[in-house]
């Protein structure tokens, strides 16, 4: 039997809305620590949800280029992931989580095959590898857009490299994603919102529905 499809939902910001995304079904949290980003929270909002969050679901914060004292106020927090979702190198990815002693998630853009040859290098030092959609030039920060990308270009990825898919995914397209792609799980924040940062409860369930249905 096929394992099952891990399904990630992230920007949470509330304890309200942690507890909706525990009840509807989803795998892994993620909250977002990117002061640009409109699902931002700050240290002492992360420190109260992972906590709540402990030993009911996974808890991932997303970080991007983080310097080291950051990396470490929030490892002692104690999520279960780490995500870098910024231009973080491969050797940085390791020294991050040698240092951090989390298990880490490395987000890398993909807009090109250029982008497809780089995955391999980070798939040696990451624990799991979030494929999404490479930013226009300009945007204001390097994920949480909404957008996708082209998913055939994945068919040039090295069938060996297990995946988790994210970029521009909602509740209308996600199981042709799971269906077209094969991706090892699923990540979503912006599909499942009614504005920048406001989370749906109602679209949380049909995503996780959907996405379950389809594998
Ligand atoms: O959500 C953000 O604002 C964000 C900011 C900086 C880096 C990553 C960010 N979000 C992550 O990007 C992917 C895809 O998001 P979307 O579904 O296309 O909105 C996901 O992992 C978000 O958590």
């Amino acid at each position: 039997m096929a394992d099952p499809l891990i399904v990630k939902i992230c920007g949470i910001k509330t304890h309200d809305l942690l507890d909706a995304t525990i009840a509807a079904g989803a795998d892994m949290v993620g909250f977002m620590h990117f002061s640009r980003s409109p699902r931002h929270v700050s240290i002492d909002e992360l420190g109260g949800l992972i906590s709540a969050a402990r030993g009911r679901i996974e808890s991932c914060v997303v970080l991007v280029n983080p310097d080291n004292s950051c990396v470490a106020e929030v490892a002692a927090l104690g999520p279960d992931w780490i995500q870098l979702h910024g231009p973080e190198t491969p050797h940085r990815v390791e020294s991050i989580r040698a240092e951090a002693g989390v298990e880490i998630i490395k987000a890398l853009p993909i807009g090109s095959a250029e982008d497809i040859a780089q995955v391999a290098a980070f798939a040696e030092v990451a624990d799991r590898i979030l494929l999404d959609a490479k930013p226009a030039k300009g945007a204001d920060r390097p994920g949480g857009l909404g957008e996708s990308f082209d998913w055939r270009l994945l068919e040039a990825l090295d069938p060996s490299i297990s995946f988790m898919l994210s970029g521009g995914l909602t509740p209308e397209n996600v199981a042709e994603a799971v269906r077209q792609v094969g991706p090892m799980g699923i990540d979503a924040s912006s599909g499942l919102e009614t504005a920048p940062g406001v989370k749906n409860t109602k679209l949380i369930e049909a995503f996780i529905r959907n996405a379950r249905a389809a594998v």
